[in-house]
């Protein structure tokens, strides 16, 4: 991979996540479904969203320095059906500890937001999904398999059309498709509308980054994401209220 094409801040990241090392022991998880729960949502009227616990980010003013664990169960209270919560701790004000913390705190699927790049680096700490970035990852299916052997199950972020092949080819389930392009930080929500369509039907497709209205909610819907995630439209201010507005959305 050649990190000159990215931005600052995302050379920062990758170099950082490069040195860092990987859990002592061997993770083993017994996950709950991130399927499972969006059709959890669907069924009640919800939907179905990913809520981010983002302390901070190379794009947001300040921190949020308020208990991730009180944030992450007002976003269970707002109707969030799974969690985000960033492990990255120089760049997002994130750690492992507090991803462990707010998956014993709640009973929604929880999602660990990093930059993994190497097979140590899952055993950091157990979470019901992983995230692997297409784009960083040099052996897509090597650590897609490394990461169903532990039992987590597998968001693999896209941003391309020739990423979500890349992607099916290793056989990814879930996919998410990055509105943020990781090149420029620039964030387009046409971008999910463009490259929906190369993800075959059988796989949940989750649209990332830049929602923050109902009218994107039901933007992204319109083009098939059968879930959200959302981090800043929902850390910024009144984290219940802000969850209830964009899972109750009117999308038909
Ligand atoms: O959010 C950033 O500033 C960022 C910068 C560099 C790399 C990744 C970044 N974000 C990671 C994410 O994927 C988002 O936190 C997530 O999709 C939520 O996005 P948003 O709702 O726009 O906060």
């Amino acid at each position: 991979m050649d990190s000159s094409e990215f931005a600052p801040a995302i050379q920062s990241i990758l170099a950082t996540a490069r040195e860092r090392e990987g859990g002592g022991e061997r993770v083993s998880v017994d996950p709950r479904s991130l399927p499972r729960a969006i059709e959890r949502a669907e069924a009640d009227g919800r939907v179905p969203l990913v809520a981010e616990v983002k302390p901070t980010s190379p794009t947001t003013d300040g921190e949020r320095t308020d208990d991730p664990v009180d944030l992450a169960r007002q976003m269970v209270d707002g109707g969030a059906a799974a969690l985000s919560v960033l492990t990255e701790p120089e760049h997002f004000g994130g750690s492992p500890e507090t991803l462990a913390r707010v998956r014993e705190a709640v009973d929604v699927p929880v999602l660990r937001k990093d930059f993994v790049l190497r097979e140590g680096q899952l055993d950091t700490v157990a979470a019901d999904v992983v995230l692997l970035i297409a784009r960083f990852v040099d052996d897509l299916p090597g650590l897609l398999a490394a990461a169903r052997d532990r039992g987590f199950q597998v968001l693999v972020e896209t941003h391309t059309v020739e990423e979500v092949e890349k992607a099916v080819a290793a056989g990814a389930d879930i996919i998410g498709i990055n509105n943020r392009d990781l090149a420029k930080l620039e964030v387009d929500l046409g971008t999910f509308e463009r490259v929906a369509e190369a993800v075959p039907e059988n796989v949940t497709l989750i649209a990332e980054s830049g929602i923050g209205t109902t009218d994107d909610v039901a933007r992204m819907r319109a083009a098939g994401a059968d879930a959200l995630l959302v981090g800043s439209a929902i850390m910024d201010g009144d984290v219940a209220a802000n969850t209830r507005r964009l899972t109750r959305t009117e999308t038909q």
